[in-house]
């Protein structure tokens, strides 16, 4: 059966590999995507703003949201919870509008298994020496905190053969260019599928 729902497109990496600026300049140019906004439990990080960073909520509540199955994905990563709201993403694909989810790798596998059809891209970085001073710049963590990213991100890295897609993130523009081909080459892709599939209908 041929559907009309949205596409799900799933982006990972290495904490500091530059995810969230990519994903910001991905959704200046795109406007026909949605992102899901993860809850978390977090603490909110200067200039970031609750309802459009994240939706931050505390352990009890974040349990609660997982008890009455709210989420469709959830992890814990460097001591908090991360989880994608369940309904926002269905009722977008079912919609049929595309959704994009910025998550970590756990998360990401859960994904999967629900949605085999997504499409799982790993933003890589160009060294772990370039991830190391991305991370530092940031400095938006402890100094423990940034050494838990770091050991945190070899075992990410590991999984990256379960991901369709490598970016390599050397620049933010062409990063973002690549993202945007693989979103259109998705579409074409089943595009190509559906008509086939009417053609073979055709032909009975
Ligand atoms: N599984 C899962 N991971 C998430 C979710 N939202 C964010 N993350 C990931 O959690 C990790 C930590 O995020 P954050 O604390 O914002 O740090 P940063 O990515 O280093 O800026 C990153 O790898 C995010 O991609 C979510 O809803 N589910
Ligand atoms: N292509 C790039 N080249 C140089 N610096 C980058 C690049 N992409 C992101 N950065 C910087 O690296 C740091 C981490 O980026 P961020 O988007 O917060 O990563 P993530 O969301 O993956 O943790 C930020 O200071 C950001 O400005």
């Amino acid at each position: 059966m041929m559907d009309e729902n949205g596409i799900l497109f799933v982006l990972s990496g290495p904490s500091g590999v530059g995810k969230g600026t990519v994903r910001k300049k991905l959704f200046e140019r795109a406007d026909d995507l949605a992102y899901s906004i993860s809850m978390t439990t977090r603490e909110r990080r200067a200039g970031e703003q609750d309802g459009v960073d994240y939706f931050y909520k505390t352990h009890e509540q974040f349990e609660k949201l997982i008890a009455d199955n709210e989420l469709l994905e959830h992890a814990r990563f460097v001591n908090n919870y991360y989880g994608t709201p369940r309904k926002y993403v269905e009722d977008t694909l079912a919609a049929g509008k595309d959704i994009f989810l910025e998550i970590e790798v756990q998360g990401a596998m859960q994904v999967k298994e629900n949605f085999p059809k997504g499409v799982f891209i790993f933003l890589f970085p160009p060294s772990l020496e370039e991830l190391k001073d991305r991370i530092m710049s940031r400095a938006t963590e402890s100094p423990d905190a940034v050494l838990k990213r770091l050991k945190e991100a070899r075992s990410e890295i590991e999984m990256m053969d379960a991901y369709d897609y490598v970016v390599v993130n050397d620049d933010v523009e062409r990063a973002v260019t690549k993202i945007q081909s693989i979103i259109q080459s998705e579409h074409c892709r089943r595009e190509r599928i559906a008509k086939q599939y009417k053609k073979l209908l055709e032909d009975g």
